[in-house]
């Protein structure tokens, strides 16, 4: 298991992060466990803002906090000075309840309910990212009505078909998010935009998938959105002040992934982009980008039980765990890849080749297949590292098991950022 920020094995062969061995989190916090390495998610937040950034434009990273949020973790991006995306009311309702200021807020999503539009508007979010034609319809209603103007981008879609999984690509032209600059209307709608009253137009919005490696993706994406926005002003006279590049910027899982060394890439994005600007003669604009996964991913551990082990006839030696697709269901969602290690045995060498199935009620509902790892015994604790991000954050009740608790860790001390779930907790809502 590859070890990131400040993971390490302590001279007892232990696990720690953030100074903090896994039998500490255990014996305080108990399993499973999502840990999450603060100075490791503070450094990433530094790295983004020292390298996206320019001298003749103005940039923004804007945290994608679908990929992890809470009220701390809110308040980690508030004190980095980012911005962050939001896409439903509950992550907005984070935001207010954090004290996040919400003029750095942008609100994303295909099928935002006036409900969510109704909360953005009272609380003064900082900018509305327009999905479709009859979304900017029902807004400009609501507006007009309120006699108010909000800051708003138009998502397009630049028809970038990125290599990712599927159920990750969001810019190929039968894309559900955005509208296709191919599409001649977009000019109109782009007017219509700027001569509205309940709209300060500032740009355009794209995101070309999640898990991305390739930086010419991302790079062919900015330039085709710096294009666009000179076609924007020839045939309709409305000047471009920002472009939102979206995020995506892939991380490793396994050894399978080889990402983009993130500062020299957001370099090359901003430096290709100044460039582009200038050879087409087009004013500064700002930038911004959104990253999510990238932020946080690396940073997250979930910490597990193994409740015992089954040599089973057909050949599959298992390893079970007190969690499984519920606190993490990308494995079944998108047969997605982890690395991870028995945590009190870090120096051990592996003798087994395992298989680690969670406790749902899914043949499915399988973490890890064919891992190498020392015998495991029951009572055993079960790391799998680069967690944080699209895990708490899709975990789900099924089976009616509890979400784990969330701990921040840092310089040897733990801070309780979400309360494991207790069964009282399960039947809070349930009509008794
Ligand atoms: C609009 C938008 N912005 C940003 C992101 C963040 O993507 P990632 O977590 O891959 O950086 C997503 C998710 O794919 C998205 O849909
Ligand atoms: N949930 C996905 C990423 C979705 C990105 C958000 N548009 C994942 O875990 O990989």
């Amino acid at each position: 298991m590859k070890l990131f920020g400040t993971m390490k094995t302590n001279s007892e062969g232990v696990l720690e992060i953030g100074g903090k061995s896994v039998y500490e989190l255990k014996k305080e916090f108990g399993t499973p466990l999502y840990i999450m390495d603060e100075a490791y998610i503070r450094e990433t937040c530094k790295l983004f803002a020292d390298n996206f950034k320019s001298s003749v434009l103005s940039t923004e990273v804007i945290y994608a906090s679908k990929a992890f949020l809470n009220v701390a973790m809110a308040k980690l991006i508030s004190e980095e000075g980012l911005s962050m995306d939001v896409v439903s009311g509950g992550e907005i309702y984070t935001a207010i309840k954090a004290g996040f200021p919400m003029e750095r807020v942008y609100f994303h999503g295909n099928n935002k309910t006036r409900a969510e539009l109704e909360l953005a508007i009272e609380h003064g979010l900082g900018t509305i990212v327009l999905d479709h034609r009859q979304e900017i319809d029902t807004l400009e209603a609501m507006l007009k009505e309120k006699g108010k103007t909000q800051s708003v981008l138009l998502r397009v879609n630049p028809g970038i078909d990125a290599h990712t999984h599927d159920y990750i690509k969001t810019s190929k032209l039968d894309s559900k998010f955005g509208e296709s600059i191919y599409d001649e209307d977009i000019y109109a709608l782009t007017k219509k935009l700027s001569e509205s009253d309940a709209f300060d137009f500032k740009g355009f919005h794209c995101h070309i998938g999640s898990q991305i490696f390739e930086e010419k993706s991302f790079i062919q994406a900015a330039l085709a959105m710096v294009d666009f926005a000179v076609d924007v002003k020839e045939k309709t006279g409305v000047t471009v002040e920002a472009l939102n590049l979206g995020g995506g910027f892939g991380v490793y899982y396994t050894e399978e992934d080889d990402p983009m060394e993130l500062g020299a890439f957001l370099k090359h994005l901003v430096s290709n982009v100044e460039s582009k600007l200038s050879e087409v003669g087009l004013p500064s604009l700002k930038i911004m980008i959104e990253p999510g996964r990238s932020m946080v991913s690396n940073a997250g551990t979930t910490l597990y039980e193994i409740g015992g082990t089954k040599e089973t006839y057909g050949g599959k030696d298992y390893i079970f765990i007190d969690g499984g697709m519920t606190d993490n269901p990308r494995p079944a969602l998108y047969s997605a890849k982890y690395e991870g290690a028995i945590a009190n045995k870090m120096n051990e060498k592996s003798t087994r080749t395992y298989t680690v199935a969670g406790k749902c009620c899914e043949s499915g509902d399988i973490i890890i297949k064919d891992i190498e790892l020392p015998e495991a015994v029951p009572g055993d604790l079960l790391a799998v590292s680069t967690t944080g991000a699209y895990t708490y954050s899709m975990s789900s009740n099924y089976n009616r098991n509890g979400r784990p608790a969330v701990v921040f860790v840092k310089d040897g001390s733990a801070r309780l950022a979400v309360k494991r779930e207790t069964l009282e907790d399960l039947v809070r809502n349930d009509v008794l």
